[in-house]
C-alpha cells in the first residue's frame, strides 16, 4: 500500500483502548495503520511515542499521524519537535478540520482523558476527511516550516 493510505498511530499507556479502537474505526475505512504501540498497560512516557510515529511521518512512511496520551497535551509537544511536523491537539471536530484546512496538519494529537471514545472517533474523521485548502493558507504553514530553519 502507498504511503498515502497509511497513518501512523501511538499512544502513552493513558490512551491504549482509546488507540485501539481508533485503529479499528479507520482500518474499517481502508487506511492501512502503522500501530506502534505500546501493547501492555505499564506506565510509559509519551515523548518517546509521540516522537516514533512522528519520524514515519516525516521519513514520509506514512502520510499522516494520529498520537494520544492523556491529554494529548504532551505527546503533541514530543511530535512537534520532529522536524516536518504538523501537530495539533484536538477536542472537537471543528478544530479536527481546521488543523488539516488551514493548517496542513500532518498529525492529529487526542487525549483519551479528554474526550469520550464517540467523540475521539468523530474527530478522527473530522480531521481524515478534511483536506487542505491551500492559497493564503500555504504562505502561512510556509512560515510555520520556515521557524524550523
Ligand atoms: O501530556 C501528558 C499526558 O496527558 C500523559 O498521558 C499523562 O501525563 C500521564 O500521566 P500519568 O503518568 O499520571 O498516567
Amino acid at each position: 500500500m502507498t504511503a498515502s493510505k497509511r497513518i501512523a498511530l501511538s499512544s502513552d499507556h493513558a490512551a491504549i483502548e482509546l488507540r485501539k479502537a481508533v485503529a479499528a474505526h479507520i482500518e474499517a475505512q481502508g487506511w492501512e495503520v502503522e500501530d506502534i504501540g505500546p501493547q501492555t498497560p505499564e506506565s510509559t512516557h509519551y515523548p518517546k511515542h509521540g516522537a516514533a510515529a512522528a519520524q514515519l511521518v516525516a521519513s514520509g512512511d506514512c502520510a499522516l499521524g494520529i498520537v494520544l496520551c492523556g491529554t494529548g497535551q504532551g505527546i503533541m509537544m514530543a511530535a512537534n519537535k520532529v522536524k516536518g511536523i504538523r501537530c495539533g491537539v484536538c477536542s472537537d471536530t471543528f478544530s479536527a478540520k481546521m488543523i488539516r484546512a488551514h493548517n496542513n496538519a500532518n498529525m492529529l494529537s487526542i487525549g483519551a482523558r479528554v474526550v469520550g471514545e464517540g467523540l475521539a472517533l468523530e474527530i478522527v474523521d473530522a480531521f481524515l476527511g478534511t483536506e487542505f485548502e491551500g492559497g493564503r493558507h500555504g504562505t502561512r504553514v510556509d512560515m510555520i516550516m520556515a521557524l524550523e530553519d
